[in-house]
């Protein structure tokens, strides 16, 4: 077959959204697709059971409803329909109030920035969307995602002198995320350091009854917005946690959750060829054997879309990166996403991807127009957008002439109808993809082993901060002294000389090296 043959044959088209998948260049045989049909049934049959409100979290024992929160008409019962349609008045209302003022910082003035303290799937959503579309943004926002010192003092120099017209934002699902917390105690001291009533400019996103709930209605917070368990974090954006923030943005999350809609209707169709998340699902498994075997390196041409690869990192390797699979077996499955932006790095890393290891496949992400107005010519009759499409449709030439794969996947502007469309593509079919592997998508099992063990550096630092008293002292003597791995016992020595608690002297090895205070 011809590459027009194929590409007209493996192309799925919604022209009522401007939407195209482009499969034609995955090589997907019918052999393949026979094969998979078992597998494709089950997924479909998976998905209708998720979205009717079974348990498809069995783990954890949870509903899986990010798919309601653009439809709540789709909601098993009552009760869930209102946890998603009375946040959702309440944030079109406290956000208006804001942005008139109605709702203003105590020292006078309008609110004019926002800060939000939050990560993995309480940051992921607004950065993105931030990024995409808070071109116009009617409140200039900063993120603490992180329990970096220097970061968070960066982002509050930025914010410098308008400290007093900021809101902030607290994020997290669980309201124990100690990056978040930590994020927020350092929010607060920086305002109270300022004679700024912290209170009267915090809003927190967060399940009721959590730590962060607690504190925020013990200490008369703003306001808060609830997250119910049957959204999970890295598909939380169309809750509270990406839509406080849009509208207080001014982005139009109506047309924002009209595109999500709008794609999960599409793929809800039963019918393979006209599924785009189901296809692209079966894209993955061909091209990574079912197994991850090769990873997926996301290329938007559109500076506006550089944090989508990014995005979903966390959705596709945090919802696909498993031990077991339902059955109990060992699986090890994933699938590694990585990328940054077209044509920017055909400059970086295009040269490794055509010419070196071939344990990838692309996903251009094409945007047709190139900008609103009128463009110079930078050659005869040749615009800059013209220069983008002919790298996009070079360098996907390029890796299929040299046996790389690459899915294409074409809209026609970034707005918040677009943008709302292709998470829900990738959400979509990331459940797919998990229904192919027998996985469940939902739960996080793995992160909690860090978590962990963090919490164990902490303590076996303050026995180290207990165990330094005055002599010079190498790790070994501290680590008998306090029941302690030597190796362990050094990394918390070295923290504490770098941060000005301890000296160090230098031994021929880090044995040998002396702490004291
Ligand atoms: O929203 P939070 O409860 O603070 O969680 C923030 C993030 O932290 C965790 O470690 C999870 O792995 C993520 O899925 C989650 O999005």
């Amino acid at each position: 077959m011809s590459n027009w043959q194929s590409y007209n044959s493996n192309l799925t088209r919604y022209s009522d959204l401007g939407f195209t998948l482009d499969l034609s260049l995955m090589d997907l045989t019918n052999d393949f697709l026979k094969e998979m049909e078992p597998k494709v049934d089950r997924a479909i049959k998976d998905m209708v059971a998720l979205e009717a409100g079974e348990v498809a979290n069995p783990d954890e024992g949870r509903m899986v409803g990010h798919y309601w929160l653009r439809d709540a008409n789709l909601a098993p019962n009552d009760t869930i329909k209102s946890q998603i349609t009375e946040p959702l008045a309440a944030l079109k209302e406290f956000s208006e109030k804001v942005l008139t003022g109605e709702i203003a910082p105590p020292n006078g003035g309008r609110f004019e920035n926002l800060l939000i303290v939050g990560i993995g799937g309480s940051a992921l959503g607004p950065q993105f969307i931030y990024d995409a579309l808070g071109e116009d943004s009617k409140l200039d926002t900063y993120f603490f995602d992180n329990t970096d010192p220097t970061g968070l003092d960066r982002t509050l120099r930025a914010i410098g002198g308008g400290l007093n017209k900021t809101l902030v934002l607290v994020v997290s699902k669980s309201g124990g995320t100690p990056e978040t917390r930590n994020g927020m105690l350092e929010a607060q001291e920086f305002f109270e350091s300022e004679k700024l009533d912290f209170a009267k400019h915090a809003v927190a996103i967060t399940g009721e009854g959590s730590k962060l709930f607690n504190y925020a209605t013990e200490h008369n917070w703003l306001t808060t917005f609830p997250m119910e368990d049957w959204v999970g974090g890295r598909t939380s954006v169309m809750s509270t946690v990406g839509l406080v923030p849009a509208a207080l943005q001014g982005i139009d999350i109506d047309s924002f959750l009209a595109g999500a809609a709008a794609m999960d209707k599409k793929t809800r169709s039963q019918n393979l060829a006209d599924n785009a998340a189901l296809r692209l699902a079966l894209g993955w498994y061909a091209a990574g054997n079912g197994k991850g075997e090769k990873d997926m390196v996301i290329l938007p041409y559109k500076d506006s879309l550089g944090l989508f690869s990014k995005y979903l990192q966390q959705l596709v390797m945090e919802s696909l990166g498993k031990e077991h699979d339902l059955d109990g077996n060992v699986v090890n499955q994933g699938i590694a996403v990585y990328g940054n932006k077209g044509s920017t790095d055909q400059h970086a890393y295009v040269q490794q991807l055509r010419d070196g290891v071939k344990n990838f496949f692309a996903t251009f992400i094409e945007v047709r127009k190139g900008r609103d107005g009128e463009s110079i010519e930078v050659d005869p009759s040749i615009t800059t957008a013209d220069y983008l499409q002919g790298f996009l449709r070079g360098t996907r030439k390029a890796l299929y002439e040299s046996g790389r794969n690459s899915i294409t996947i074409s809209i026609n502007e970034v707005t918040p109808f677009t943008v709302g469309m292709i998470i829900a593509l990738y959400e979509r079919a990331v459940s797919f993809y998990a229904s192919l592997v027998n996985i469940n998508a939902y739960h996080q099992p793995g992160v909690e082993a860090g978590k962990k063990a963090a919490t164990t550096f902490l303590e076996l630092l303050n026995q180290v901060r207990g165990a330094l008293t005055g002599w010079d002292k190498t790790a070994g003597d501290i680590a008998e002294a306090t029941d302690n791995n030597p190796e362990d016992v050094y990394h918390a020595l070295v923290h504490l000389a770098a941060n000005g608690e301890a000296t160090q002297s230098e031994g021929a090895t880090p044995a040998e090296d002396k702490f004291k205070i």
